[in-house]
C-alpha cells in the first residue's frame, strides 16, 4: 500500500498536469517544465475528470502516443472535460496525439497523412506573436516529429502558427479559448528551440510562476512524514549503499529520528566486497545505525533454475519484502510495536518502467521491465511505502542529496539496480561459478575506470556474464571458456542512454587484465547499443 505525498501536487493553481496516453516521452515533458522551476506530474490519459480537477492545474499537457485518433480503442480525455477547463480557464496544449485529439474532439479534421514524418524537421512560423512569440514570424526552426497522422482541418476559432517543409500544419493555437498544439515534440533535445518554446508558453502565454524548488520538496516531504506517522511509531528504511535509499533515509531520518531503522540486505547478489564496503561507509560517512542482513542462501535458493528475466524479477521483490517482514517482527519483539511503514529510495523511472500500476498514469505504455521495488512487489505486502522521491529523476534526487548534506561519494556512485548481479547473469543465476566470475572481472573494469580518472563522465558502468562459452588458446591450450561484456553508458536519467566512447587503449589494457587474472573468461565484448533500442541492464 503506498502512501500519497502531498508532492503529487501543490494544488495552488500552478501546476502542470500532463495526461499521458503513451508517448516515449511524457516523462520528458514533465523533466523540461520542472527544468523551468514549475511543478508538473503525469496521470493517465484516461483519469477521470475528479482526478484531474484535484490537482487545480494551471495547464494540461496531452502527450503524444501510438494511438491513432481514428482507432476503436483511442484514448481519450473524460466526459466534461472540455467544459472544465473553460470554465475555469485552464490553459491546454496538445502534443503530437494529443494535439490530434483536441482537434478532432473540438470538431476539426485529423487524417492519416500521404507523407509521414519521422525525425529532424524543419517547421516554419506563419503568425506572428504565437505560440513561438513576437520575433518569430517567417523564421524557421528544426524539430523533432514522429507521427503518421496530421490535421487537416481546424476547429473554429484556431489559427496556423506553424507549418512545416512539407506544408503539415505543425503549430496551432485558439487564444481566446486556450487551446493549443504542437504537431512535434518540443520535449526532446533535438528539437533545437523546444525549451525556449516551452519558456515562452509558461510563463509569457501562461502566466505560471516558476516556483517551484528542491527545498519546497524537502520541506514539504518531511511535513508530510511528520504528520503521518505518529509520535511513537517506528519505520524500517530499505537502504542498499545506493543514491536513492541513502537520500531517502536521510531526509526520513531528519523528520523522524531515532525511530527510523535502516536495513541493509546481502541478497547473494551484491558486487565484490560490496557488503563490507557499504556497511563501513555507512558507520564512517552517514552515522545512521544500520542492520545488516546476510539472506543470501535465502535469495540464491529461491533463483535455483530460474532463467526468465520477469520471474526473476519477482522473485527478488518478494523476498526482500518477506526480508523486512521478519526484521519488523524482530523490531516488534524488541520495541513492543509493531513499524508499520517501509521507506524505499523508488525513483519516478522506475514506475514509468515498471508494471504499471492502475490509475498510475502508465496504463498507456508497455511494461519494460518489474523494477523489483515497484512491479516486483508481492500483492500482499501488509508494510504501507513512504516514496518521498517516487516523483523525481536522479539528478533531481542527487539535487536534494546535496541541500540534505549527504556526502558527495555517496551522491556520486553509480546506479545498482537491487536485483543485482541477478540481472547480469543471464540464464540461472547460480549456475556454475558465474557469480564469482561476474564479481570479478565488474571490479577490474569498475577500478580501471576510476583509476583512469573517468568514473564521473560516466553514468553507469558494469559487467555482464553470458551464459555462452567460447573456443579460445590461453598458454597454447585450448580453452572452452566464458565470454563476458562490458557496459558502459552515458545518460540524464537513465531513461534514454548512450554507449560511452573509451579510449582503445583503455580498452586493450582492461581486456588484457581481466583473461589474464580471470579464471574461466576467455573472451570479452563490448556492449555499444544505446538505449533506446536497448536497455540499461540486459535483462
Ligand atoms: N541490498 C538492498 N538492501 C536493502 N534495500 C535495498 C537493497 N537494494 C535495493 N534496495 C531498496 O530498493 C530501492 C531501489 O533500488 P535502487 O537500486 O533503484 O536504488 P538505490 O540502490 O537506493 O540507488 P541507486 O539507483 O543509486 O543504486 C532502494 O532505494 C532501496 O530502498
Ligand atoms: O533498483 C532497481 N531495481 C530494478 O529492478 C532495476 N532494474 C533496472 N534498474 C536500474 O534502472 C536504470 C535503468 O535500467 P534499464 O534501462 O535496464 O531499465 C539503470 O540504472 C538500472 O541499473 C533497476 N534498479
Ligand atoms: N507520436 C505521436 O503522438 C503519434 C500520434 C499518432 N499515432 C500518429 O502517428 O500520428
Ligand atoms: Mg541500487
Amino acid at each position: 500500500m503506498a502512501i500519497q505525498h502531498l508532492l503529487t501536487s501543490p494544488g495552488n493553481g500552478n501546476t502542470v498536469l500532463i495526461l499521458d496516453y503513451g508517448s516515449q516521452y511524457t516523462h520528458l515533458i514533465t523533466r523540461r517544465i520542472r527544468q523551468l522551476s514549475v511543478f508538473s506530474l503525469v496521470v493517465s490519459g484516461t483519469s477521470s475528470l475528479a482526478t484531474i480537477t484535484q490537482h487545480n492545474p494551471r495547464l494540461i499537457v496531452l502527450s503524444g502516443g501510438p494511438h491513432s485518433v481514428h482507432a476503436l480503442d483511442a484514448p481519450s480525455f473524460p466526459d466534461g472535460f472540455l467544459e472544465y477547463v473553460e470554465e475555469n480557464g485552464v490553459f491546454v496544449l496538445g502534443i503530437c496525439y494529443g494535439m490530434q485529439l483536441l482537434v478532432q474532439k473540438l470538431g476539426g479534421v485529423v487524417n492519416v497523412g500521404e507523407d509521414q514524418e519521422y525525425g529532424k524537421m524543419e517547421i516554419v512560423v506563419e503568425k506572428e506573436d504565437g505560440l513561438f512569440g513576437m520575433k518569430e514570424i517567417g523564421g524557421s526552426q528544426t524539430v523533432w516529429m514522429s507521427h503518421g497522422d496530421e490535421a487537416v482541418t481546424l476547429p473554429d476559432g484556431f489559427q496556423v502558427v506553424a507549418k512545416s517543409l512539407q506544408g503539415t500544419v505543425a503549430a496551432i493555437e485558439n487564444r481566446e479559448k486556450r487551446f493549443y498544439g504542437l504537431q512535434y515534440h518540443p520535449e526532446v533535445t533535438h528539437s533545437i528551440r523546444g525549451m525556449e518554446t516551452l519558456r515562452h508558453f509558461l510563463f509569457d502565454i501562461c502566466g505560471l510562476n516558476p516556483d517551484w524548488k528542491m527545498q519546497d520538496v524537502l520541506e514539504e516531504e518531511m511535513k508530510i512524514i511528520k504528520d503521518m506517522v505518529g509520535q511513537d511509531d517506528h519505520v524500517i528504511c530499505a537502504l542498499s549503499g545506493g543514491v536513492d535509499s541513502t537520500v531517502a533515509a536521510t531526509l526520513v531520518h531528519n523528520a523522524i529520528g531515532d525511530r527510523l531503522h535502516c536495513v541493509f540486505v546481502d541478497n547473494g547478489l551484491l558486487r565484490y566486497k560490496e557488503r563490507d564496503r557499504v556497511m563501513s561507509t555507512f558507520e564512517s560517512d552517514l552515522h545512521l545505525p544500520v542492520t545488516c542482513i546476510d539472506a543470501s542462501e535465502q535469495f540464491l535458493g529461491k533463483l535455483k533454475g530460474v532463467t526468465d528475466p520477469e520471474k526473476k524479477r519477482k522473485i527478488i521483490g518478494k523476498e526482500f519484502i518477506c526480508i523486512f517482514d521478519g526484521f519488523a517482527q524482530e523490531l516488534e519483539n524488541k520495541l513492543g510495536k509493531r513499524p508499520q511503514y517501509l521507506v524505499q529510495g523508488t525513483l519516478y523511472p522506475d514506475v514509468i518502467e515498471s508494471c504499471p500500476p492502475p490509475g498510475s498514469g502508465k496504463s498507456h505504455s508497455h511494461t519494460i521491465k518489474s523494477h523489483h521495488n515497484v512491479g516486483g512487489l508481492p500483492k500482499d505486502m501488509k508494510l504501507k511505502l513512504i516514496e518521498p522521491l517516487k516523483l523525481l529523476f536522479k539528478d533531481e534526487v542527487r539535487q536534494l542529496g546535496g541541500i540534505l548534506n549527504v556526502p558527495t561519494a555517496f551522491l556520486k556512485r553509480h546506479p545498482f539496480p537491487g536485483p543485482g548481479l541477478a540481472v547480469r547473469v543471464l540464464g540461472d543465476v547460480t549456475e556454475g561459478n558465474a557469480l564469482e566470475i561476474l564479481r570479478q572481472v565488474d571490479e577490474i573494469f569498475i577500478q580501471a575506470i576510476k583509476d583512469e580518472g573517468i568514473y564521473d563522465s560516466i553514468w553507469q558502468a558494469f559487467a555482464v556474464f553470458l551464459p555462452i562459452q567460447t573456443v579460445g588458446v590461453q598458454g597454447d591450450q585450448r580453452t572452452h571458456s566464458h565470454a563476458v561484456t562490458l557496459r558502459a553508458i552515458t545518460s540524464q536519467d537513465g531513461m534514454t542512454a548512450d554507449w560511452y566512447y573509451f579510449e582503445h587503449k583503455f580498452l586493450d589494457n582492461v581486456v588484457r587484465k581481466i583473461c589474464n587474472s580471470v579464471r574461466g573468461v576467455n573472451r570479452v565484448c563490448l556492449d555499444i547499443t544505446s538505449k533506446p533500442p536497448a536497455t540499461v541492464e540486459w535483462e
